[in-house]
């Protein structure tokens, strides 16, 4: 059976929100987004197309390399690195049969072994190819996670309007952000969501805001009034959306979105999905605008990296173990993971 898609609609099922307008009318619209489906695209984002080309021209030449040469970068103890093609199971909702159709390669900010901070979990080197594999992958790589940076930066600005907050109020909280970056390669297997075929099984981002750029092939599907409605590319745009953590830093306000990705017919599909979450060790607690006698906090305080961590052992079940390999020295040490969403 064909994968059941909503006809291309006239207007984008979500909002566009444009950079180059000023802040207070731009906050206007990822006010509106966030506390609907927790997704927007933004347009004059300010990554120039150029990282953008030539980051998505590497990922393909990475995952087009032999499975032996890959396997010479598989995910390390920091989680950086490859995850094979039927590697992970994303779904939430128990209708997943089958595991991802994808593969992909993790990346982060780049964490000299040794420092201060590589004692936080999560917090390492990257696991790059050999320059004589992807020529270029490294720098490419590096560019555009640093433009996702500059951009998170740019967006933390919005949101913070759109919760009536000072237009800086995550400044201090993204000074070393968790910045994990995931270009991404979906196989050409066609998802049949009766058979519990997906490229990506449904499921929520778990951070901040997550920064989505794909090619020309739809496939990310969100789930909105019972209905799993097609967002489609836009040349330009980016796809933003929102993750669990700011949906219970801002009490619940802000919604982050179930979303999925299905393989339409011969489509072999890249996208690069770039993950933002504050310092590991800020705390989530209730933002003052989202919290008053008449609704009070709904979660206990957390921390950033409390938070990822039990996400994590959520849906990857190797990383307990990874964390084990890095020894006592190097777990979390913030509060217990306590039940979350
Ligand atoms: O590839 C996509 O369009 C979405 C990827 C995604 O949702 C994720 O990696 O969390
Ligand atoms: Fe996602």
């Amino acid at each position: 059976m064909a994968v059941p898609t909503t006809p291309e609609p006239a207007e984008p099922p979500v909002p566009v929100v444009d950079m180059a307008v000023n802040e207070e009318e731009a906050a206007r619209t990822v006010r509106e987004a966030c506390e609907t489906t927790g997704f927007f695209y933004v347009k004059n984002h300010g990554i120039a197309e150029d990282l953008m080309n030539k980051q998505f021209a590497v990922a393909k030449q990475f995952f087009d390399l032999s499975t032996e040469k890959k396997e010479t970068i598989k995910v390390n103890k920091y989680y950086r690195g490859w995850t094979p093609m039927n590697d992970e199971k994303l779904s939430i909702l128990g209708d997943q049969k089958a595991p991802d159709q994808k593969e992909g390669l993790y990346i982060g900010r780049e964490v000299a072994e040794g420092s201060e901070e590589n004692k936080l979990p999560l917090h390492g080197p990257n696991n790059w190819p050999a320059e004589s594999l992807v020529p270029g992958y490294r720098e490419a790589m590096m560019n555009y996670h640093q433009a996702c940076i500059d951009c998170t930066r740019r967006i933390n600005r919005l949101i913070a309007l759109a919760l009536d907050l000072p237009a800086t109020f995550f400044d201090d909280d993204f000074t070393h952000l968790i910045a994990s970056m995931r270009p991404l390669h979906y196989s050409a297997v066609v998802s049949n969501p009766e058979q519990g075929i997906f490229g990506a099984g449904a499921h929520t981002d778990y951070g901040m805001l997550t920064i989505l750029a794909t090619d020309d092939k739809p496939g990310l599907q969100v789930l909105m009034g019972g209905k799993w409605v097609d967002i489609p590319p836009k040349e330009g745009h980016l796809i933003i959306n929102l993750g669990d953590m700011l949906h219970r830093w801002s009490n619940g306000r802000f919604h982050s979105g179930m979303h999925r990705v299905v393989i339409h017919k011969g489509q072999e599909r890249y996208s690069t999905a770039f993950f933002a979450e504050p310092n590991f060790k800020t705390v989530i607690a209730p933002l003052p605008t989202c919290v008053s006698e008449a609704n009070p906090a709904k979660w206990p305080p957390t921390t950033s990296g409390e938070y990822l961590l039990s996400k994590y052992g959520v849906t990857h079940s190797t990383y307990m173990e990874r964390q084990k390999e890095k020894g006592a020295d190097q777990q979390c040490t913030g509060p217990a993971p306590i039940a979350v969403n």
